[in-house]
């Protein structure tokens, strides 16, 4: 038997925790057939049924991909059996040292994905030729970004020395911070003024006053600035009721399980189960989809050891840098480049929005060889800070020319 995974259903590795066969029909081993190339990295995997192997390789093709919807066998049929690869509850970095340790010829090397994802420190003066007389603007997530991933999300802060490089890119680019967080807690994690924030994933975007005059052209000048000292706009706010009920039933139905935690982040929330214990982690994504589907104007996202829900609706990151460009910073002029560091599945929208636009820089954060829409990449947050150190030091120099 084979098993299709159309193109659609490619998304960065970090999904595989999420990984699920749909209608596996017999317990014989599976042939996997994939018909998208680029999902081809040479990792062990197995596939079990009710925790008993049903075919193991090592090492073997992984197939990266959100299959938790659209892995189908040959005859289309979407009856969910209990099967799932075993990388399914597998941290990230355990399958990754396992992707190291097994290198072979045919496996996919970070030196090999380097050749088609850049890095942006290394191919920094051939990107800055392209940006010459240009205005960058630059685009920054948060989590996994500015600051490195650590288990308590409340804990999750950025070094003095990260906050003054992105303090040093805002003075000399319009800046704006892109989260998952909420805008409060972006700002708080953040404690910068002189930049625009994108909180939910960007539900929820603010913008100083002061970018209003300096780069925005915007007809509608009679915005009031809130106690934070931001003008806001807002595409979710009609969810607003029911997602503290979702809250509400998740929090109380994820309790009595050990290491889950529910994060608030105002338009969207966060279930998180990277302290959960591997056998409990299948019952977390059971309750978040449990939940939701009395909730049909919301859906579950994956990222990273997490869960996100939010409304169903068409608005994500690559939405908000749309926004901002067209509002804030000016994008009817061809000249202005957007520029995006990310590192996770929700930054894979802004990617594909660069792309779309057809000029800018969008950079995944990555130590690992993963699926991406960007075309440059950075190892880790020491990477992301040497950038936009050497970023800031670029402009300065340029601007004396
Ligand atoms: O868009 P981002 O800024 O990347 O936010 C995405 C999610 O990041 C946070 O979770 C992640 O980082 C945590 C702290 O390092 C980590 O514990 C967790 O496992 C990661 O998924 C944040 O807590 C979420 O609410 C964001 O949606």
């Amino acid at each position: 038997m084979s098993l299709i995974f159309p193109s659609s259903s490619v998304v960065p590795s970090s999904c595989l925790n999420q990984l699920k066969v749909y209608s596996l029909k017999s317990k014989g081993s599976a042939s996997l057939n994939p018909c998208f190339p680029l999902v081809q990295y040479k990792v062990p995997w197995s596939i079990t049924q009710d925790k008993y192997p049903v075919s193991k390789s090592k090492p073997h093709r992984i197939l990266t991909s959100t299959a938790r919807d659209c892995i189908r066998t040959n005859n289309q049929s979407t009856e969910e059996k209990d099967v799932s690869f075993d990388g399914g509850d597998q941290g990230q970095e355990e399958i990754e040292r396992e992707f190291h340790d097994n290198r072979d010829a045919s496996v996919v090397t970070y030196s090999e994905w380097l050749t088609q994802h850049p890095s942006a420190l290394h191919t920094f003066e051939q990107m800055m030729k392209i940006a010459k007389g240009k205005q960058i603007v630059v685009f920054l997530d948060y989590d996994g970004t500015l600051s490195p991933i650590v288990n308590d999300p409340e804990k999750a802060f950025m070094t003095d020395e990260m906050r003054s490089a992105v303090h040093e890119v805002a003075e000399c680019f319009p800046t704006a911070i892109v989260t998952g967080r909420s805008r409060d807690k972006a700002i708080e994690f953040v404690k910068l003024k002189d930049l625009c924030y994108a909180g939910s994933h960007g539900m929820h975007i603010s913008i100083p006053p002061g970018f209003l005059k300096k780069y925005a052209e915007l007809e509608d000048q009679t915005h009031i600035a809130d106690e934070q000292g931001f003008i806001n706009f807002y595409v979710a706010k009609k969810f607003l009721c029911k997602l503290k009920k979702i809250k509400e039933k998740l929090q109380e139905k994820t309790r009595g399980i050990k290491g889950a935690m529910v994060e608030d982040n105002k338009f969207c929330i966060s279930v998180h189960f990277r302290c959960v214990d591997e056998e409990n982690v299948e019952n977390v994504k059971k309750i978040v989809d449990s939940v939701i589907k009395s909730y049909p104007s919301f859906r579950a996202g994956g990222g990273k050891k997490v869960m996100e829900v939010r409304p169903n609706i068409e608005w994500n990151k690559g939405h908000a840098l749309d926004y901002l460009l067209k509002t804030v910073f000016g994008t009817r002029n061809d000249d202005v480049l957007p520029l995006y560091v990310g590192d996770d599945a929700t930054d894979e929208d802004a990617f594909k929005f660069i792309k779309e636009v057809g000029r800018g820089f969008p950079i995944v954060v990555s130590s690992t060889p993963k699926m991406t829409d960007a075309s440059f990449s950075l190892r880790d947050t020491i990477e992301v800070m040497n950038f936009l150190t050497k970023l800031t030091g670029w402009r300065r120099i340029s601007s004396s020319d």
